[in-house]
């Protein structure tokens, strides 16, 4: 799985996520990170197919919003979304939130499509530790990703730590905290240290941690800067400092405590 990624949340569905997607492949992304919720999939096949780029060569990733969990309505959500994408197989299929009573049976229609071949792997989002333990107490297969948000502001080492040690690939989402992480002054200067933007110094402290990474834009120059990370790397001190700077302060709704 490419560690980087671009993430299209909020990109529009038309000409907006199509040309974020074709400026990506262009500029050598290689991983498109969608879902079913963000009402963008026919958008995001379109920038695939006129991209060029081989279908074999990029990782396209959905996810199984939260009202079409259960098993034969996450089959036929899985199917709906492929056509959307125009496209015969994911990467990456996702069980999006952990829905209460919901997604064992979940689980099992994606381990039922990967066994099928319609999918190559299989993950959770937004698992706690006490989700994935509960989870994998009756899953035939380890969910291959989690993906969780990460930034400066919400590490959850532990998450990460447990992740690890069930080969559970961690992924983040809003890694640039959905815009605020422009905003800290420690940023600035170590964007000034390296001589690198604030969004590239954040981007390469995820590649260092091992955690894979999809940050969103539709804008071609951010799109193309974002990806320049792999020439550059960050004093072990500067990557503990950016832990250092976790207070628990999430963006995005909590996985314990979310009402949709
Ligand atoms: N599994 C889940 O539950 C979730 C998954 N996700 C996934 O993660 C992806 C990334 O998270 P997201 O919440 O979108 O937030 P991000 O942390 O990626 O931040 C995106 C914001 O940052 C701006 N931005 C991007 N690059 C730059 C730059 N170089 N300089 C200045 N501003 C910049 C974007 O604006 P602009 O577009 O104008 O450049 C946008 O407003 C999503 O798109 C989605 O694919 C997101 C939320 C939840
Ligand atoms: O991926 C996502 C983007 O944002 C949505 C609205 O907050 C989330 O529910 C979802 O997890």
């Amino acid at each position: 799985m490419p560690y980087l990624g671009l993430g299209v949340y909020l990109s529009e569905d038309g000409k907006e996520v199509t040309n974020a997607v074709k400026w990506a492949l262009e500029e050598g992304y290689r991983h498109i990170d969608t879902a079913s919720i963000y009402e963008n999939e026919e958008g995001v096949g379109k920038g695939i197919k006129e991209s060029g780029v081989d279908r074999k060569d990029i990782f396209v990733v959905s996810k199984v919003w939260n009202s079409d969990q259960g098993y034969g309505s996450t089959i036929n959500a899985f199917e709906a979304s492929l056509k959307r994408l125009n496209l015969d197989y994911l990467n990456l299929y996702l069980v999006h939130w952990p829905v209460k009573g919901k997604y064992k049976d979940t689980w099992r229609a994606l381990e039922y499509l990967y066994e099928q071949k319609r999918v190559r792997a299989i993950g959770v989002s937004n698992f706690m530790q006490d989700h994935l333990e509960d989870l994998l107490s009756s899953a035939k297969y380890v969910p291959m990703v989690n993906q969780m948000e990460f930034h400066p502001y919400l590490v959850q080492q532990k998450l990460i730590d447990f992740c690890n040690k069930n080969t559970i690939q961690y992924e983040a989402w809003s890694p640039l905290m959905q815009g605020h992480i422009f905003e800290l002054d420690i940023m600035k200067s170590m964007a000034a240290k390296y001589h690198k933007t604030i969004a590239q110094i954040v981007l390469r402290w995820n590649l260092q941690k091992g955690i894979v990474t999809i940050p969103k834009s539709s804008k071609k120059e951010r799109i193309k800067a974002n990806a320049d990370i792999f020439n550059f790397e960050l004093a072990q001190e500067d990557v503990k400092k950016l832990d250092q700077l976790d207070r628990g302060k999430r963006f995005g709704p909590d996985p314990n405590n979310f009402d949709f």
